[in-house]
């Protein structure tokens, strides 16, 4: 497996991918200075990864708009990376790209989209439906039938009780509650959540 990403998000990454028994044939990272991580050669940046043409590859990045535009350059069909010590219901169903950390839970009738992360100890109860490159933070907790648009980072320890719909590209603040529909770009903070600002995506 080739990992794309070489820092705190991608650490965890490797990790579950060995805990996987998968092999690593190299990382690759924008950072001339950096030769090695956790042990694995840094072969070059992206565009000398692009060059390798596999799609044994997990785009092992944070930021939900740079991991999506790099899914738009890299073959279809990548990899999966999920944390054996995760709970996913057989009857859940998980897109390309997406990353489960230790103690995450997928309850039965979830859609997760691809290149979503689902974080450490997060919670995705029953029927929820997570778009693309959604990053669901450690601790997270998503009630039953919510429903969380494409891009949108829901922070740490954040609460969404059930049948909640959240919009696109928005951001819910580390320990927020939501008890209220979140439109598109909200930035929602608090508990009750309240929506302070829009982001704008650059
Ligand atoms: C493994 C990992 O590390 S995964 C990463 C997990 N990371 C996270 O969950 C981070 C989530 N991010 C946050 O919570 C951030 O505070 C954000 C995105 C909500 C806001 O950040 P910024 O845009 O920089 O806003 P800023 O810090 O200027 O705060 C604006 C106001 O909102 C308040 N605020 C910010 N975050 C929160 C929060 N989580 N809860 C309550 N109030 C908050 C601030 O106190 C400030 O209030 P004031 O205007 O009365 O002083």
């Amino acid at each position: 497996m080739h990992v794309i990403g070489a820092g705190g998000h991608s650490k965890v990454i490797v990790d579950i991918l060995l805990e996987s028994h998968i092999q690593i044939n190299g990382v690759w990272d924008e950072n001339p200075d950096l030769k090695v991580f956790m042990g694995y050669p840094v072969r070059g940046n992206f565009d000398a990864f692009k060059k390798v043409k596999t799609d044994k590859v997990i785009i092992a990045i944070g930021s939900n708009l740079i991991r999506k535009r790099i899914s738009g350059e890299i073959p279809e069909n990548t990899a999966v990376a999920i944390h054996p010590k995760s709970a996913i219901s057989k009857y859940s169903s998980i897109g390309i790209g997406t990353v489960i950390m230790p103690n995450a839970t997928i309850n039965a009738g979830s859609i997760i989209g691809v290149y979503v992360i689902v974080n450490t100890n997060s919670s995705v109860d029953h029927d929820c439906n997570l778009g693309d490159f959604v990053h669901i933070s450690p601790q997270a907790a998503l009630g039953g039938n919510v429903t969380v648009g494409e891009g949108t980072h829901i922070g740490i320890g954040a609460s969404v009780i059930q049948g909640i719909k959240i919009g696109k590209w928005a951001t819910i603040g580390a320990g927020s509650v939501v008890i209220r529909d979140v439109p598109d770009y909200a930035v929602v903070v608090g508990n009750p959540g309240r929506i302070i600002k829009y982001n704008k995506l650059t």
